[in-house]
């Protein structure tokens, strides 16, 4: 199975004793970046996504397919393990499956099914929840329909922010029980919360958009957390370097009076340039 490595890869880090930061990448030159610097496995946030493929907000109005497609990029740029936030699985459970199944020949590593009632319902302004059983139906056809047994499925829930943590546990302690290989908090909001979770659980925890006094990697390995999220701050230093840039040249500086710009140096070994000169060398006949 050509992408195992980069899911045992991520296996080892959710058994393992410590707890990491994923690098958030969202396209081919982010992800090279990631794995240059070291990281142990990206995270390809669905809010990222939407920006980097449509410009949008995180409101669900990207596809699948558009997903996929930026995923299979990213596997063909870097052999870094990627968490891929799926969403909801773009549908009810049936459509998880379908889901799972182009995640994983995209490469994903892992990815998160969540209990989010997504897109949003008419005339709710909050976010709501599907029902834990509906979330749990969806957790066992995000089983099923892997191929590759490596791949990892995390169930992911928002409910401490939405109803309460109490919540929060019973369907983490569900989902655990159809079988899914690690449990997903985002809204966790103190210790005392993140505590309650890990005497309550087995499973390795992850944990997304947690306050700054959940932050100490140590005290979070601890609590069984395996991964703590960071936000995604990769595509807003993109996003303003972008910016300024535009900006300075429709003022009138010149591409040589520019600041901030990757060196030809790094440039070049993000596109692996070595590599493609030596193959160039061997199969275009060109001197190397
Ligand atoms: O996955 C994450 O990093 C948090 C999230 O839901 C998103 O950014 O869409
Ligand atoms: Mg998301």
């Amino acid at each position: 199975m050509a992408f195992r490595s980069r899911r045992e890869k991520l296996r080892s880090v959710l058994s393992g004793a410590a707890c990491v930061h994923p690098g958030s990448v969202y396209d081919a030159i982010s992800i090279r970046i990631a794995e240059d610097l070291g990281f142990p496995l990206g995270m390809f946030g669905g809010s990222v996504a939407s920006l980097a493929v449509l410009g949008d907000p995180d409101v669900t109005l990207i596809t699948l397919t558009e997903l996929a497609e930026q995923m299979r990029r990213m596997s063909r740029a870097s052999a870094l393990p990627v968490l891929v936030d799926a969403d909801h699985g773009y549908g009810n459970a049936l459509n998880v499956r379908r889901t799972v199944q182009e995640l994983e020949a995209a490469g994903a590593a892992g990815l998160t099914i969540e209990d989010t009632l997504l897109p949003a319902a008419f005339g709710e302004a909050k976010t709501q929840l599907i029902s834990l059983e509906e979330g749990v139906g969806k957790m066992k056809a995000a089983l099923a329909g892997r191929n590759d047994a490596s791949l990892v499925i995390m169930g992911r829930t928002g409910a401490a922010s939405i109803t309460s943590i109490e919540d929060a546990i019973r369907r983490a302690k569900s989902y655990e029980s159809a079988g899914v290989d690690a449990l997903f908090f985002t809204g966790i909001k103190s210790r005392a919360e993140l505590e309650a979770v890990r005497a309550a659980t087995r499973l390795p925890i992850v944990v997304g958009g947690a306050p700054e006094d959940l932050n100490a990697l140590d005290y979070l390995a601890g609590q069984r957390v395996r991964i703590a999220l960071q936000g995604h701050a990769p595509i807003a230093a993109a996003t303003q370097a972008v910016y300024e840039t535009l900006k300075a040249l429709s003022e009138g500086t010149s591409p040589k009076g520019l600041r901030g710009l990757a060196s030809s140096e790094l440039t070049a070994r993000i596109m692996r340039e070595a590599d493609v000169k030596a193959r160039s060398a061997d199969v275009l006949g060109l001197k190397k």
